[in-house]
């Protein structure tokens, strides 16, 4: 589970986040959508520990980040814009050194089953990573999460760069880390992949949750529309 309890944060005199609460459950994906400088960076580095909030907690699978930064670390993964993992290791290697700077030391074919599941091709996974697309690469990260058992995955643009079939897929693979009962939050600017992905969706602006809702209660037109409507504060005309 992931959850913000009332958090402020400001930088200089400028109010990032503003008294910002929300919870994402075991098996949900909740997608935060907002123009630049809603928040949406800013709520990944409070629940990461990179920042510290002036007021509120943050919850990461039942520990509070402020109070346990170490644990909380360890309950998730992140895997930011641009996974940038070891060059010059190939795939096994880079999960292999990963998991061991996590004190845990992976059987062979645990690592395997995991790049498997991530669905990166076998013939690569001995190549190092210097030689991966950005999909590939990004599914490295994917197989470090499936690999932890990590039961909190935090996503920064994951789809931003990606072709439409990587984007199915990378959709494919995330939908199985929920059902398996992950808790996932995931700050995006691509629509389409919040519509197709998300249990959840939550429109920020100016530090705030304007509304969150189920997802499936809108088409992707509706979901677009109702975005817009959020982020520029009037009321446009549908047209579909
Ligand atoms: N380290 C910082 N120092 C000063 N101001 C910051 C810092 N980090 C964020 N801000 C400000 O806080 C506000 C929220 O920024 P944030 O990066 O969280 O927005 P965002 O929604 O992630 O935007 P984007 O979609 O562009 O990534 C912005 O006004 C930004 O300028």
């Amino acid at each position: 589970m992931i959850e913000l309890r009332h958090v402020s944060k400001a930088f200089g005199g400028h109010l990032a986040l503003d008294n910002l609460s929300f919870k994402v459950q075991a098996g949900e994906v909740m997608c935060l959508l907002g123009a630049n400088g809603a928040g949406k960076s800013t709520t990944l580095n409070i629940l990461l520990d990179f920042i510290t909030p002036d007021s509120g907690e943050a919850w990461v699978d039942g520990v509070n980040v402020q109070l346990e930064p170490h644990k909380s670390k360890q309950r998730l993964v992140y895997l930011p814009e641009n996974v940038n993992l070891y060059q010059e290791f190939n795939a096994i290697d880079n999960l292999s050194y990963l998991a061991r700077l996590c004190n845990h030391v992976p059987e062979l074919n645990d690592i395997r089953r995991a790049l498997q599941k991530a669905g990166l091709q076998e013939d690569a996974w001995l190549q190092p990573l210097a030689s991966y697309s950005k999909g590939m690469r990004q599914k490295v990260g994917i197989a470090f999460a499936i690999l932890r058992r990590s039961q909190v995955l935090l996503l920064d643009e994951p789809t931003s760069g990606l072709d439409h079939s990587a984007t199915r897929e990378f959709i494919k693979i995330i939908e199985q880390l929920a059902k398996q009962g992950a808790a996932i939050l995931m700050v995006t600017h691509d629509l389409y992949c919040a519509h197709t992905l998300a249990t959840h969706i939550g429109i920020m602006k100016r530090g705030r949750l304007l509304d969150v809702f189920a997802n499936q209660q809108h088409s992707l037109d509706s979901l677009e529309y109702l975005y817009h409507q959020h982020i520029s504060g009037i009321t446009l005309e549908k047209t579909a």
